[in-house]
């Protein structure tokens, strides 16, 4: 299975996170600004990452891509990773990974994940008790690289395409 990466960062913390990812599944890392049609069309599996910035909402770098996203992700498995900041953004943490779901609607989405330990009040990127996909805040959580080996020994079947 391939599988591609899409993220966009302000500050690095995204990619940092995506790159480490990239590594432990093998997958390719591609910068949205610089994406278009025929990446999203390449991959087997698509991972989607971004951080939270204004009040909530999904890094800016994604607007003019998401219907591309929506074109690319039809009938193919799609996790999405949210990076968030608990301590400065307790009330709409990972929030704005949720802009991503109206243009999933014709996508499988997998690797929703546990709450474990994250200090907030509300998200919207929180359904039914798990988040929606992986949730790092790599700036204020030194363990966040464990959370991507936890979230790729859970996933793997899936991105391998076991079942
Ligand atoms: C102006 C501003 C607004 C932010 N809003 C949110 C937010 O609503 N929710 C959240 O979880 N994090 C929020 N953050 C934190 C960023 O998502 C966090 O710093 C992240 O690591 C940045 O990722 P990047 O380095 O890939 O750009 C905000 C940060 C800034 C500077």
């Amino acid at each position: 299975m391939s599988v591609g990466i899409f993220y966009t960062t302000t500050k690095g913390h995204t990619k940092s996170a995506c790159e480490y990812l990239a590594g432990k599944i093998g997958a390719q890392l591609v910068d949205v600004k610089s994406a278009g049609a025929e990446d999203f069309a390449k991959f087997d599996v698509i991972i989607v990452a971004a951080p939270s910035y204004g009040d909530g909402e999904i890094q800016s770098d994604w607007a003019e891509k998401l219907p591309l996203l929506k074109a690319g992700s039809k009938g193919k498995k799609v996790a999405i990773v949210a990076i968030g900041n608990q301590a400065n953004h307790p009330q709409t943490l990972f929030s704005g990974a949720v802009d991503f779901l109206p243009y999933l609607k014709d996508a499988q989405i997998f690797g929703a994940s546990d709450v474990d330990g994250y200090k907030f009040n509300h998200s919207a990127f929180l359904v039914n008790g798990k988040f929606i996909g992986l949730a790092l805040d790599v700036k204020g959580d030194e363990n966040y690289a464990k959370r991507i080996d936890k979230w790729v020994e859970e996933n793997k079947p899936t991105i391998l395409n076991l079942f």
